[in-house]
């Protein structure tokens, strides 16, 4: 297995592999710091986006950020910031004082919240992107309506997505399956982050809304997050090969 691994990693780590690599974070969605650095450990030789969800985030706080930063890794920070515009702008200023690639609010926070965000990041050291969430990928239309939200998964994004460019903010997240409304009332520049991604096969989890990366890519992902088919395989260096790979094959069709 070693000795495999060891091939892939070469395989992955080439040129062949600059852009598909550009495009991931893999997300560090476990419960010590510890167990975090030793998956960043395991991966770095490929990987160099990673994801700070809410619960390392919430274990390890700013000081594994940190970590990730002075190894030059590039860093999502999924802090899903959901309050009153002062108490997200406020939060945003503080996390903007670490050069963080991205950061994100939920979009569904209103025009004012959307707007002292982006203010707050623009005034910032270092400008992270910041995006806003729609719909989390976890939730139905059946969700949705026993919510009382009285519309749908997509007709939701897209005034989320309209909402989070018409404020300035440089993009969303959404699931795969809403790429082409968010391209449609979006600009062509417009971030696009999806999560939930799933190879045909793997256990979809707690996920609803769910795609393969090749297929993602091609709808008009910008950027993709992979999680648990990576991160909780027996084998994480072969499973984020095939990823890879399908991620590669969704661009050589963009
Ligand atoms: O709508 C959303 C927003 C964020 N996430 C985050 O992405 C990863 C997905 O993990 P998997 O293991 O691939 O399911 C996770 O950290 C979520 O917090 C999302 O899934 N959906």
């Amino acid at each position: 297995m070693a000795k495999v691994n060891e091939q892939l990693m070469q395989e992955l780590a080439s040129p062949a592999y600059d852009e598909a690599r550009r495009r991931i974070y893999v997300a560090l969605d476990v419960d010590s710091e510890s167990r975090a650095l030793a998956l960043v450990d395991r991966l770095a030789p490929v990987v160099d986006g990673y994801k700070v969800g809410l619960e390392l985030f919430h274990r390890a706080g700013m000081r594994l950020v940190e970590s990730l930063l002075k190894l030059n890794l590039r860093v999502f920070l999924d802090v899903k910031l959901h309050d009153i515009p002062n108490t997200v702008a406020g939060a945003l200023r503080a996390i903007a004082q670490y050069p963080v690639e991205m950061v994100n609010v939920h979009a569904s926070g209103g025009l004012k919240m959307l707007a002292a965000a982006r203010e707050a990041v623009d005034g910032s050291p270092h400008r992270p992107l910041l995006v806003g969430v729609t719909v989390l990928t976890s939730l139905t239309d059946a969700d949705l309506e026993s919510m009382g939200v009285g519309t749908t998964a997509s007709a939701w994004v897209r005034r989320l997505a309209q909402m989070a460019q018409q404020t300035g903010l440089d993009g969303v997240v959404c699931s795969a399956h809403e790429l082409d409304i968010v391209r449609e009332v979006t600009t062509p520049a417009f971030e696009r982050v999806v999560p939930g991604i799933r190879l045909a096969g793997d256990a979809a989890h707690d996920q609803a809304r769910v795609m393969p990366p090749d297929e993602a890519i091609r709808r008009g992902a910008t950027r993709l997050v992979l999680g648990r088919a990576v991160t909780e395989a027996d084998d994480p260096v072969g499973s984020l090969a095939r990823y890879l790979r399908s991620v590669r094959e969704g661009l050589s069709h963009e």
